[in-house]
């Protein structure tokens, strides 16, 4: 970690929508206050659409601006590296101190960066973390899906359960981060698999970097050079999946999935791996409960389930064959088709504290601070 040193204002990006639509009220309150005690200067801007707050940092004066602040869920964090890595200066954009304050429903990266709290104290949390100020890198993925389209992602790729759960419970956005609940009762109630193929580099694969030829000169973001192309066989030493039937396939870049489900408890947000997780076919409705029952205190890897399997990699594909289906990107429904991912370690900076897990509560930081 080191101390953000970047001169200027905050700019503090609200949704106010997120969540069960209080982000605002959360700015108002206690996040307005703590900045103001703390004497950072900021700039407040409402988000009022989508992709509002991607266009804004693709085209912002970034000199005058010591951190990007992302008042809501993770979607929006979504938006602003894409949009960061959109523009022309985005190798010096992406080094922009990112933030974020919990306002969404799920809220994974802040119960990652400031665990074991949460509501309110998380949000207080991660206030004291900015106020602080310390800098640290972040993992980005970049993602190539069949389209063509490249995207970067902080956090996770979903398909299959935890997907469908996702998008099919914005429907009960209005009960905050109970949807996730109910949303994943009605989908066990409907329980199904998802076809497809599943590929991976391990950790370390140092050996399988490609001599690809470098990417296009206009293209944006580093070379991905663990990937073939989408549609060409993935290299040699690959891990290539035996079983084609899933219940769900999870990677993740930090340990939380929301405030109350730890995914990958071993992960780092610049720790160079993503955590692939994947359920095959075959599990029973009961066995996958108890998995997410589990996953509350980040303890189904010690179930010894034997429908779940859990590897650290550098790089993956996906490539469904179900259809329809949904696949989201950070919480945020993508393109539904083939895709590849490799990780680029602490390609970004995140403002967080020194010690990501196991952190004091807010109050004592507050003495600590
Ligand atoms: N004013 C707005 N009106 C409509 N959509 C918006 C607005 N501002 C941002 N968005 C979009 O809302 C989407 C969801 O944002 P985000 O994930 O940050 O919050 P959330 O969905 O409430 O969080 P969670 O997924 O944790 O519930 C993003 O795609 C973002 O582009």
């Amino acid at each position: 970690c080191e101390p953000n040193t970047r001169a200027g204002r905050m700019m503090v990006l609200v949704n106010p929508l997120s969540g069960r639509g209080q982000a605002m009220s959360l700015y108002a309150g206690p996040v307005q206050r703590l900045l103001t005690d703390a004497a950072v200067p900021h700039a407040l801007i409402v988000t009022e659409h989508q992709n509002h707050a991607r266009e804004l940092v693709r085209s912002a004066d970034l000199s005058e601006c010591s951190a990007l602040v992302i008042l809501s869920g993770d979607g929006l964090l979504f938006e602003v590296i894409n949009g960061l890595m959109e523009r022309e200066d985005w190798e010096q954009a992406i080094l922009t101190p990112l933030a974020i304050l919990p306002g969404g429903s799920g809220n994974a990266l802040a119960a990652s960066v400031a665990d074991p709290v949460w509501g309110v104290e998380l949000l207080l949390s991660c206030g004291f973390l900015l106020c602080k100020g310390l800098v640290r890198p972040l993992d980005v993925l970049s993602l190539r899906l069949s389209s063509g389209l490249r995207l970067f992602s902080f956090l996770s790729i979903a398909w299959g359960f935890i997907a469908d759960v996702d998008i099919e419970s914005e429907r009960y956005r209005y009960m905050g981060a109970v949807r996730f609940v109910v949303g994943a009762l009605i989908r066990l109630a409907s329980f199904r698999t998802y076809q497809g193929r599943l590929a991976f580099l391990p950790t370390p694969g140092d050996s399988s970097t490609l001599s690809l030829p470098r990417p296009h000169p206009e293209e944006h973001g580093p070379p991905d050079d663990l990937l073939a192309p989408l549609g060409e066989p993935v290299p040699a030493d690959w891990t290539v999946v035996e079983e084609q039937d899933f219940v769900l396939v999870l990677a993740t870049s930090h340990s939380h999935l929301a405030e109350d489900l730890v995914a990958a408890p071993s992960a780092g947000p610049a720790d160079g791996h993503i955590h692939l997780l994947y359920v095959r076919a075959g599990v029973s409705r009961v066995a996958l409960l108890k998995l997410f029952v589990a996953m509350e205190k980040g303890t189904h890897l010690a179930c010894e389930c034997p429908h779940l399997v859990y590897r650290r990699v550098r790089a993956l594909r996906l490539e469904p064959a179900t259809s329809p289906g949904v696949i989201t990107v950070d919480g945020e429904q993508a393109e539904y088709g083939p895709l590849q991912a490799q990780v680029h370690r602490g390609y970004a900076r995140l403002i967080s504290g020194s010690s990501i897990r196991h952190r004091p509560t807010w109050t004592a930081q507050f003495i600590w601070v």
